[in-house]
């Protein structure tokens, strides 16, 4: 029978949202012990977080190993272990090197894994952590063809990225980067994506210090004794400009090479024995060369279209980790996102039991401009603020928490095609009826500048290049000021906007 320890909190995730709880825990509650479980042994680290307006942020990420989160917060307690069952009833943790730990409140920061069309293939893979990116470039390596599922952060970082291979990009929409952006500004980055990079990219600071090493070795942490199961997923998610500085070259001289296939999905992968046997034709880009050549494993995609490939990423978007967690206790769960269901405190329905990051599901009524996207900045500002509200609630004070500001407004800044990408509030007009307004302004290779208006006040904003318009447009939708009579102007590159509402 193995001891139980007890901790006042414990958090699970060794991600962006896991550290920040357990460091924002910490300095809250300077005497008490904290304990933060994690299945990976390398954890994140938010660094030189700073403020770029009110609601926007940046901050670079660093993976740390876990003796330096114990040095810098002595009274965090961090264990490499992976957590195998929640007992709420008895609120208790079962872990794989058979510990039991108990809580008096407990945040689930599990992240969630990569959603993988065919999953378990062997010629088709995901990218999360820095595990699988090494797979990922490993195989890339041998490669000159892949084909590129999903259009997203994620696909669309890659189809910029990788050179020296060709990549099919399929994508549901008929426009790619649906996910981030408006077809006008798809339109706005397609003759840069076909672009070949020449020298060295601009400008851009290099946002993520990794660290590859895997053998980073801590006395504080308990050892685990498992590894990954079928190749499942178990490090911490990766960070803004991740592919930044990552080599990614398959094997061809042609620098850069992209062929998008829009509005389909994949209907099958095959082999080639399946090709052959079945007598299917293939088919190829035109102006590729596929004389001759066999391929490791084909995608039939729903235009009928058949394409080989050395092998597929799935870039298709996250499942939130849950079911070690809704296995026998009786956790609400978003039936859309499969993510566990939070309130405006960030508690789920289980008690004593909190949840933040890509796990959760923000299930509270929602400012008109906020909307959950599975991003670092929101995994950060819920992991903090979850730790605010657990610590109110072990002092019987929870009511009196209001939710951060920072859930008043969405606000990401990012990059793709090597432009900056700023997004406020409801940016792609989300779940507003059709009486909302477009005003658009575009400077071809430059800025494309999209502002999202309804009864004539700001609800969302999309800008992209160096348009520096990110902090009047952020008041503009915080403080809803009726615009109609400025509407012609507001986008006029004469007028200095900044100066204008001042
Ligand atoms: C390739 C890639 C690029 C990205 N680029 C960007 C970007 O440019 N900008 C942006 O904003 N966002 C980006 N994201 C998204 C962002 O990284 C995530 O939203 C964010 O990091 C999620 O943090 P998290 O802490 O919730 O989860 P995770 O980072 O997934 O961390 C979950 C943690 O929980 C641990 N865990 C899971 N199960 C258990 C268990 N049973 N027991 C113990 N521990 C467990 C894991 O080991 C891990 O440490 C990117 C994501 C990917 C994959
Ligand atoms: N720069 C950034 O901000 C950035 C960059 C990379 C990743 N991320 C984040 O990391 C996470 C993972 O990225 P991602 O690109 O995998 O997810 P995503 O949610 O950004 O995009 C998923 C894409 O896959 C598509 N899709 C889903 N199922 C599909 C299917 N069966 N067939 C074809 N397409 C399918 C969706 O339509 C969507 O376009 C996301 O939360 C994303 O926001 C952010």
């Amino acid at each position: 029978m193995t001891s139980e320890m007890h901790f006042q909190f414990v958090v699970i995730g060794g991600g962006i949202a896991g550290v920040t709880c357990a460091e924002t825990l910490s300095h809250l509650n300077p005497d008490e012990k904290i304990l933060l479980l994690t299945a990976s042994p390398l954890i994140k680290a938010v660094t030189n977080f700073r403020k770029v307006t009110k609601t926007l942020e940046e901050f670079d990420v660093e993976e740390r190993s876990m003796f330096d989160l114990h040095a810098q917060c002595p009274n965090v307690i961090v264990a490499h272990d992976r957590v195998m069952k929640l007992d709420s009833a008895e609120r208790i943790l079962h872990t794989s090197t058979q510990k039991q730990y108990s809580y008096e409140k407990l945040c689930i920061c599990a992240g969630g894994s990569p959603k993988i069309i065919a999953e378990g293939h062997p010629h088709v893979i995901g990218i999360r952590d820095t595990e699988t990116v090494k797979v990922f470039q490993e195989k890339l390596s041998n490669a000159s063809r892949i084909v590129l599922v999903g259009n997203g952060g994620i696909a669309t970082e890659l189809a910029y990225e990788i050179n020296g291979c060709e990549v099919i990009w399929a994508i549901k929409d008929d426009a790619i980067t649906h996910t981030f952006i408006d077809k006008g500004a798809s339109q706005f980055f397609a003759p840069i994506m076909s672009k070949e990079k020449h020298g060295e990219r601009k400008g851009l600071v290099k946002r993520v210090k990794y660290r590859l090493d895997d053998d980073v070795k801590t006395e504080t942490a308990v050892k685990a004794t498992k590894g990954r199961k079928g190749g499942s997923v178990t490090g911490s998610a990766l960070g803004p400009d991740w592919a930044e500085g990552i080599p990614m070259h398959g094997v061809i001289e042609e620098s850069h090479r992209v062929h998008v296939e829009k509005c389909v999905e994949v209907k099958r992968v095959l082999s080639l024995n399946e090709i052959e046997s079945n007598s299917l034709s293939t088919c190829c880009p035109p102006l590729w060369d596929d004389s001759n050549r066999d391929w490791p494993v084909y995608i039939e995609l729903t235009n009928g279209h058949i394409y080989g490939c050395d092998f597929v990423v799935s870039a298709t978007g996250v499942n939130p980790n849950v079911d070690i967690f809704t296995s026998g206790n009786k956790f609400d769960v978003d039936a859309a996102d499969g993510g566990i269901i939070v309130n405006e405190h960030m508690q789920t329905s289980v008690s004593h039991v909190y949840a933040a990051g890509d796990v959760c599901h923000a299930g509270w009524q929602t400012s008109p401009y906020w909307l959950q996207m599975r991003l670092w900045c929101q995994a950060r500002q819920m992991g903090a603020f979850a730790s605010h509200c657990m610590t109110a609630d072990v002092h019987g004070h929870l009511e009196e928490i209001s939710q951060d500001f920072c859930f008043e407004m969405f606000a990401h800044v990012t990059r793709f095609f090597d432009f900056k990408v700023v997004l406020l509030g409801k940016f792609n007009a989300q779940g507003m009826e059709k009486d909302h307004e477009l005003l658009v302004r575009v400077t071809e290779g430059q800025e494309y500048v999209k502002v999202v208006l309804q009864d004539g006040r700001m609800h969302g904003a999309l800008l992209i290049g160096e348009t520096d318009l990110e902090e009047t447009f952020e008041n503009l939708i915080l403080n809803q000021m009726d615009l109609t009579p400025f509407k012609d102007n507001l986008l006029d590159p004469n007028i200095d906007i900044e100066d204008y509402f001042d």
